[in-house]
This record gives C-alpha cells, sequence and structure tokens, in this order.
C-alpha cells in the first residue's frame, strides 16, 4: 500500500474525526509509515492494534470498515440477521465506542444484535453467543496489552473466535469496502430497533453456569483464603460475585477493582509480567493469603500466586494447568466420572507436563496451533461426531477452559478452579507448588520460559520476518551443547525426518533436542513480537534453570540478537 497517498487520503478527508486529525498532523515519517503501510488484520485473536489514526491502527473507521466485512458473512449464516451478533466490550479507551458502533453498522445491515450494558468479560460474551443462540459474537478488546491498544475479537454460532478459514472470508468482504472513510452508519434512533441492551439475565445464567465447574461441591471453605486481583478489567464482578455465592473468603485487591483504561494501579495487565502481581502480594502478605488470582482485563487469563514455605511463588500458565488438570483427573476418577474416551487439548507451544497427566490418567491429547479458537473448533468437532469427550483444554499464556459452555479461554471458571484445588489440597497439607513438585518427581522436571523480543514498527516487522527466515533456511543441528534431533516446520508441514505436520500451516519452527527438551519460534499474533518458547528438562529444577539459561543465550546468538 501507498502509505503516503493513504496518509494524505485522511488528512484531507473533511469529516475526519478531530483528534485524529491533530494527531496526523504531528506525524513523523516513520509513524505515518506504520500508521498507513497495510491495513490493520486479523491475527491470532481477532483483529489489534494501537489505538489511533492510520488504517493500521485501531479506530472508527477501521471498525466500522471490519463490522461492513463481519455482517456480510453474518448474513450468509442461516437466519443470521434474525439470529444477530452478541456484543462486549472491556474497560480500555474507545472499547464502548466501538462496540456500540459496531452494533449499528450491524443495524444498517438489518442485523440485529444484543449490546452488554456495561463491561462484560470475553468468556462472558462467548456464553451470551451460545445463550442467545446468536449467529455470531464481537468482543471489544486488546487483553492484556497495554493501555494504548484495543482490538476486535469475532466469534461464530458456537461462541468459538473465527479459525483462519472463516476470518479470511470476513477479510475478503472487509477488504471489498474500498473506502473506510465513507462506510455509512445509521444514527442510534435508527439503528434502535435491532439492538438490544442486555445484562443481568446473561450475568446469572453464566454465573450459575461458572459453579457448576466445582469438581468437590461439598468442601469445607472456612480455612482458605483468595486474594485476587482483576487489573482494572471486566471479571471484576463476575469472580467475585461467582466466589462469594460459593462461600470463598476472597479478598479484592481494591485499588485494582474498578474499571479504568490507564491501568492506573497496576504495572502491567498482563499476568505474563511478574511486577502485575506486586500490589496483589502486598495484600496477600497483609491477610497472609493461600493464593493470589489476577486476572486480564478480558477475564480470559488467569495468573497465580501461590504461597509455599512462607513466600508468595509465580506460576506459568504451564505449571498451573498441569495442577488443576492432575485435580480435575484424580478427582472425576475417585468419583467414577472419567470418562473413556476423555480428551485434553493443548497446543504446540504448551509444556510436556500437562500431556504426561493427561495420558497417566489414560486421557487422550490433542496438539493445536496456538489460539484458543483451535481448541474451541476440535471441541465443536467432536461434539457432533461424539467420538471424544471434551475434558480440559489449556495453554501455556495463562488460559484455560474447564467447561464447553464457553468456548474460549475462561478466567472465571479458571479462579473458581485454582480456588478449589488451592483449598483442596491444602486440606490434605499441600499447598499449589507442593503438588507441582509431586507432578515433577513423577513425571520429570520441565522448566518453561520464553524470550519475547519486542520489535515495533515496519522495520520491526521486517526483522521479526527475517530472523524466522534465517532460521527457516539453515534449520540448526545444534544449540548450545545439544543436538538438534528433530526440525519442525509449520509453515511448510514438515519435520526434518520427512514426515508431513497435520496441523493448518502457521509461522512457527520447533527444534528438539537430545535430552527431551525442546525450542520453538514464532513471530506474536497479537503483538509486535517474535517469540521464543523455551521447554527445557532437567535432573532438578537448578539443573533445568542452569541449562535454560544456557541455551536462550545460544539460541539468541543464532538469530545474533
Ligand atoms: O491475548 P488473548 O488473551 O486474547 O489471547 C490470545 O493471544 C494469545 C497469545 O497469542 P500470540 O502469541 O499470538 O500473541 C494466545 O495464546 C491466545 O490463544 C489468544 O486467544
Ligand atoms: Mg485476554
Amino acid at each position: 500500500m501507498d502509505y503516503k497517498a493513504n496518509y494524505e487520503k485522511w488528512l484531507n478527508f473533511e469529516g475526519l474525526d478531530a483528534s485524529l486529525k491533530n494527531e496526523l498532523k504531528s506525524m513523523d515519517e516513520s509513524t505515518k509509515e506504520d500508521a498507513f503501510y497495510k491495513n490493520i488484520e486479523f491475527g491470532t485473536a481477532g483483529m489489534r492494534g494501537l489505538l489511533g489514526a492510520g488504517t493500521n491502527r485501531m479506530n472508527i473507521y477501521m471498525i466500522r470498515k471490519a463490522n461492513v466485512g463481519f455482517a456480510k458473512w453474518i448474513l450468509e449464516q442461516p437466519d443470521g440477521a434474525n439470529r444477530g451478533v452478541a456484543i462486549s466490550y472491556d474497560n480500555r479507551h474507545m472499547s464502548y465506542i466501538f462496540a456500540n458502533e459496531s452494533a449499528k453498522v450491524l443495524a444498517g445491515f438489518g442485523i440485529k444484535t444484543y449490546l452488554m450494558e456495561s463491561l462484560r468479560p470475553t468468556p462472558e460474551l462467548s456464553f451470551a453467543v451460545r445463550y442467545f443462540k446468536c449467529a455470531g459474537g464481537i468482543m471489544i478488546t486488546a487483553s492484556h496489552n497495554p493501555a494504548e491498544y484495543n482490538g476486535y475479537k469475532v466469534y461464530d454460532d458456537t461462541g468459538c473466535q473465527l479459525i483462519p478459514e472463516w476470518a479470511d472470508q470476513v477479510t475478503k468482504y472487509v477488504n471489498e469496502v474500498e473506502d473506510e472513510l465513507t462506510v455509512k452508519v445509521p444514527s442510534s434512533d435508527e439503528a434502535f430497533d435491532y439492538i438490544n441492551w442486555v445484562g443481568e439475565e446473561v450475568d446469572k445464567a453464566y454465573y450459575d453456569a461458572v459453579k457448576t465447574c466445582e469438581i468437590n461441591p461439598g468442601l469445607d471453605k472456612s480455612d482458605f483464603k483468595i486474594v485476587y486481583s482483576p487489573q482494572h478489567g471486566a471479571d471484576n464482578w463476575p469472580v467475585r460475585t461467582v466466589l462469594r455465592d460459593l462461600g470463598y473468603d476472597l479478598v479484592p485487591v481494591l485499588c485494582q477493582c474498578a474499571p479504568d483504561p490507564d491501568y492506573t494501579n497496576t504495572k502491567s495487565p498482563n499476568p505474563e509480567v511478574p511486577s502485575s502481581y506486586e500490589e496483589a502480594i502486598k495484600v496477600a502478605k497483609k491477610v497472609d493469603a493461600d493464593v493470589i488470582a489476577i486476572t486480564d482485563p478480558d477475564g480470559d487469563r488467569l495468573g497465580v500466586v501461590a504461597k509455599h514455605n512462607g513466600e508468595y511463588v509465580l506460576m506459568s500458565g504451564n505449571q498451573s494447568a498441569a495442577v488443576y488438570l492432575e485435580y480435575i483427573l484424580s478427582q472425576l476418577k475417585k468419583q467414577g466420572k472419567l470418562p473413556s474416551n476423555a480428551v485434553m487439548y493443548n497446543t504446540i507451544v504448551t509444556s510436556d507436563l500437562g500431556e504426561l497427566v493427561a495420558r497417566s490418567y489414560g486421557v487422550d491429547v490433542e496438539k493445536t496451533l496456538t489460539g484458543f479458537k483451535f481448541i474451541g473448533d476440535k471441541i465443536r468437532k467432536y461434539e457432533k461426531t461424539g467420538e471424544k469427550q471434551f475434558i480440559f483444554g489449556y495453554e501455556e499464556s495463562y488460559g484455560c477452559v474447564v467447561k464447553p459452555f464457553v468456548r474460549d479461554k475462561d478466567a472465571v471458571q479458571a479462579v473458581l478452579l485454582a480456588a478449589e484445588c488451592g483449598n483442596f489440597y491444602k486440606k490434605q497439607g499441600k499447598d499449589l507448588i507442593d503438588v507441582l513438585n509431586e507432578l515433577y518427581a513423577k513425571h520429570g522436571t520441565f522448566k518453561e520460559s520464553q524470550i519475547a523480543l519486542a520489535k515495533a514498527g515496519v522495520e520491526g516487522a521486517k526483522r521479526i520476518q527475517e530472523i524466522m527466515a534465517t532460521l527457516r533456511a539453515d534449520h540448526p543441528t545444534q544449540i548450545g551443547d545439544y543436538k538438534v534431533t528433530l526440525a519442525e516446520d509449520y509453515q511448510e508441514s514438515k519435520r526434518s525426518d520427512g514426515t508431513t505436520i497435520d496441523l493448518p500451516k502457521s509461522n512457527v519452527l520447533k527444534y528438539y533436542l537430545e535430552d527431551g527438551s525442546w525450542i520453538a519460534a514464532r513471530p506474536s499474533g497479537t503483538e509486535p513480537k517474535c517469540k521464543f518458547y523455551f521447554s527445557i528438562k532437567g535432573k532438578d529444577a537448578d539443573d533445568a534453570a542452569a541449562k535454560t539459561e544456557k541455551l536462550q543465550k545460544a539460541m539468541m546468538a543464532l538469530i545474533g540478537e
């Protein structure tokens, strides 16, 4: 795309929003290029980008354009206009405005919408799609990204984010919109008959459904304390209501409860970033909590800290999920409720520990590409055939789902699960880290870590492509002290041993080392980053940590970073 021509077009458009116009006037050349060199695209979880002026930014014009494409796709679904679309949004700058604008654009196509009366989390949106039997859904959020971002997640009628095949169809329709600046939008009054404001009714149904995720409902909760922070996001009420109703002693991190687009009282709203737990740990120390739970702004990810030997220890998404899985499977087995055709889903960049736990209970494991939509898609397929029964789905990035009444990751379900696990094991004299250590003793010690190289702008995007291309052109045969025994290229769908990978094509490389460790690389689909995943096997935790440090250095040296 000719970024200069695009920029001029926007600058000279008379009706342009005044604040966007001011922003355009103050842009330097490299910002102009980044803002206009392409259209903002669908990635791992819908469209996501910086708020601001430009075709590669999130703003009212790109939202309108995206909704025209989505509207056309909805109209192709059986009875699509009438079944309609559920719409929710989080606490971010512009979230409510984008949600409302989406409803109006859809109304212009005669599509009914169910618009949340105030912010609601991503999992509740997925639930609402199913509850109102909609043809699709929209969630306005940039999840855990910094405050300058926003995004647009789109859903099918099962409450699952659009898989690439369908997202491509939407994109085709989006690209047919020639001029994003002149999309016709009905006024609120014109759209009135199509927009249904919803809230309490779906809240109640959702909360009731989440409560059914308790595995041992009779458990006494009196000697267990959990500190919780919604990180200024959408899970505040859902999590606190559900846990209160079930009798948990939940202490909220009050300064992080109010919805806030600037995330004023947290260093980062991302559970992957350790500083995001600082306030919660202060509260936990004061009240002597057993477990700390923090959810991300759109309420689909949960990070957990467990009190272990008097210290608060942060668990990775891989670790917490392995413990949940152990709890779920051991309890279902004890209750005689573990189906013989049970299946668990995770992704190709998720630790092997969860898989080993699942298999030790005779549960089958299937791996998908990164993106919870691929897990939701699997649930749908097996639901149709009845061949396998869903038992748990998770990713390394702190997302999981326990029961499939939600088809995206659900941190409300996850907080309940973390609380129940913490409480259950406490009664046995153990904490969550003790349970994790037992799993390591049984299945082997793994240390998972990630390096996410931040590479912003046009130059950054080029550098990420270059890193991936360099690795791909000449796959390493040795990383640090270890031989690479197998290389997988998910873009080419092939392995170095000549076998084929049976997954949709994706820009991911994975290297298996002779000692059972692996390293994977892929560009993030939600942030301008190149991600490297390390799953390193060791004799014990210290050994795994020392090896990780060396392998991380070796890998970075390989790519010249
Ligand atoms: O950000 P969320 O919570 O919407 O989560 C989204 O992004 C995560 C990170 O993706 P990437 O590595 O491509 O940045 C994915 O793991 C997840 O499936 C997706 O739903
Ligand atoms: Mg999220």
